[in-house]
């Protein structure tokens, strides 16, 4: 069996009749936790369509077993009548699964799902009222509750706090460490992913390139994937990922990153 979770190749990608990915190809090993990082409009959310087959692809993609995803931006209304526990639940009756799990099996695994998490403590309360990161906490869990060999999460830290962040950054790592969860997680920050990144896929310019953050996040690397030159600098303990040139969009390329491990 292959030592990989998930491996693309060729992979050209379309959206709105413009080719937004072209020619990717990266592999990630089992239980690591990646890093999918790139300005807005790079294509991140578009990738991870395609690997879930919700977007027409060319190439290859090769995912080796069960894939959960945690979508970008679910809004919450706080007066749904639904608890974060059932929340979880409606993870089990996804049309893949195909049939319903009995009562005591699927209590099982709900709690399983919101322990992996540590959200016992708010199980019971409306989701569309607990804090942005509880939800985050109850989206994972909802995503988990089928025991995903590979979980994908679209900018699951947008909109929380530092403190927030981290902790879903924390547990996230657990769940690769303890379990052996494939996670690939797409922010356009890097800075809250480095003390737990074990590899780096940079989208720019419809390229992607995947390795260390020490092989990637280098001047001469991120200059040949965006096609310009970019800057690597290491700023009072952070390094800056500053893009330039001439007639170029500055506007997204300012990448804050705290220290290179
Ligand atoms: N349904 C669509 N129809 C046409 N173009 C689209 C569609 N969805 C996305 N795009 C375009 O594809 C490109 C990549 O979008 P995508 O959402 O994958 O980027 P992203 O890296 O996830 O950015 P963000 O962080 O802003 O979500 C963008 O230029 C976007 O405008």
């Amino acid at each position: 069996m292959s030592g990989l979770a998930l491996e693309v190749s060729e992979l050209s990608v379309a959206q709105g009749g413009r080719e937004v990915l072209r020619h990717i190809g990266f592999g990630l090993p089992r239980g690591a936790f990646c890093g999918l990082i790139g300005s807005n409009g790079a294509g991140k959310t578009t990738l991870l369509r395609a690997i879930l087959g919700l977007l027409p692809a060319q190439g290859r993609i090769q995912v080796n077993g069960l894939v959960g995803y945690v979508p970008q931006k679910i809004q919450l209304e706080p007066d749904l009548p639904v608890r974060a526990q059932d929340f979880v639940a409606l993870g089990l009756d996804g049309h893949k699964f195909g049939f319903a799990l009995p009562g005591a099996k699927r209590a099982a695994a709900v709690e399983a799902a919101l322990r992996a998490v540590e959200a016992e403590g708010f199980a019971r309360q409306r989701v569309g009222r607990l804090s942005g990161g509880q939800q985050q906490r109850v989206l994972i869990a909802h995503a988990l509750v089928r025991a995903p060999d590979l979980l994908l999460l679209d900018e699951p830290l947008a909109n929380l706090d530092i403190k927030a962040a981290a902790e879903i950054v924390a547990l996230l790592k657990r769940l690769c460490r303890e379990r052996g969860v494939t996670v690939l997680l797409s922010a356009h920050d890097m800075n809250p992913l480095l003390p737990v990144m074990d590899r780096i896929l940079y989208v720019a310019g419809g390229k992607a390139i995947c390795g260390t953050v020490r092989e990637v996040v280098r001047t001469e690397v991120l200059s040949a994937l965006y096609g310009h030159h970019i800057d690597v600098i290491g700023v009072h303990g952070r390094i800056l990922v500053v893009a330039g040139g001439e007639g170029h969009d500055h506007r997204h390329d300012l990448v804050h990153v705290t220290a290179i491990p």
